[in-house]
């Protein structure tokens, strides 16, 4: 038998991103692990966004973003968001980008599997399904009618049909009813239980701990302490910028 496998999924090295002069991240090293489901938290302007969008090779403005982005091993940096997408790697925006126009089965139709995503899994409808109810009873319901919560499912679901290798998202709790946040955050995990790869950034910290095996807190574009979830949670930087100041 070989060694067991330990290189990240998804690694970041020296990844920096500017707005004009003003450094908004600046991260030595992120790494995930197959299987991982991995929670960025931190406080408003903290640097989430700019770090899943620079990891997706996407951006609102125009910064500069300078470091290795690493999938599987392969450098990423140079590949543009299409290609990076191709390559497995997928972000869900905090704007949920479902087609609004379309219905939720032309917009599944239209993330068709790819055809080179060797060893990867790309769901089928049916599994999609499966995990989505809520999405089965609103197949012929156009994007733009449906509710932030099934917007938000469908946008999982149009990435699990791309069959990504690693999957980040933005957010997904945002303007979400709170049984609506567990039950989008239980079915990230479902999916890492089924071994998908996940960063997650969320705002919401008491929602994101029960699901993440990790927790990475950002604060002005640097990490500032990560590690496993048990040990995180107890740190008084969470507990009381995030969780009403138990300690
Ligand atoms: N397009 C942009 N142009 C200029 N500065 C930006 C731009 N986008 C973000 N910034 C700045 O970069 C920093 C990090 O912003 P970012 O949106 O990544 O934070 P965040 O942690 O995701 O915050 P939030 O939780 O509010 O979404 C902030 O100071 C923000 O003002």
């Amino acid at each position: 038998m070989s060694a067991p496998e330990t290189r990240p999924v998804l690694e970041a090295e020296g990844l920096e991103v500017r707005y004009g002069g003003n450094l908004a991240l600046s991260v030595d090293r992120l790494a995930i692990a197959q299987g991982e489901l991995v929670g960025v938290v931190g406080a408003n302007g903290a640097g989430k966004s700019t770090l899943v969008n620079a990891l997706a090779g996407w951006s609102r403005g125009e910064p500069k973003a300078t470091g290795t982005v690493r999938l599987d091993g392969r450098d990423i940096s140079g590949l543009r968001t299409p290609e990076r997408v191709k390559a497995g790697l997928l972000l869900i925006p905090e704007s949920r980008l479902v087609f609004a126009t379309l219905s939720v089965d032309e917009n599944l139709a239209h993330a068709a599997h790819p055809r080179h995503a060797q060893g990867r899994r790309a769901y089928s409808t049916d599994e999609i399904f499966d995990l989505f109810p809520n999405l089965a009873s609103r197949r012929g319901h156009l994007g733009g009618q449906l509710s932030g919560g099934e917007r938000q499912m469908l946008g999982i679901a149009r990435a699990l049909r791309l069959a990504p290798r690693a999957l980040m998202l933005d957010e997904p709790s945002i303007g979400l009813a709170p049984r609506l946040v567990s039950t989008v955050l239980e079915t990230i995990r479902a999916l890492v239980d089924d071994g998908l790869t996940v960063l997650l950034v969320e705002q919401n910290v008491k929602a994101t701990i029960p699901v993440v095996d990790r927790l990475v807190l950002l604060e002005r574009g640097r990490i500032l302490a990560q590690g496993p979830t048990a040990e995180m949670q107890d740190d008084p930087r969470i507990a009381e910028a995030y969780l009403g100041g138990a300690a």
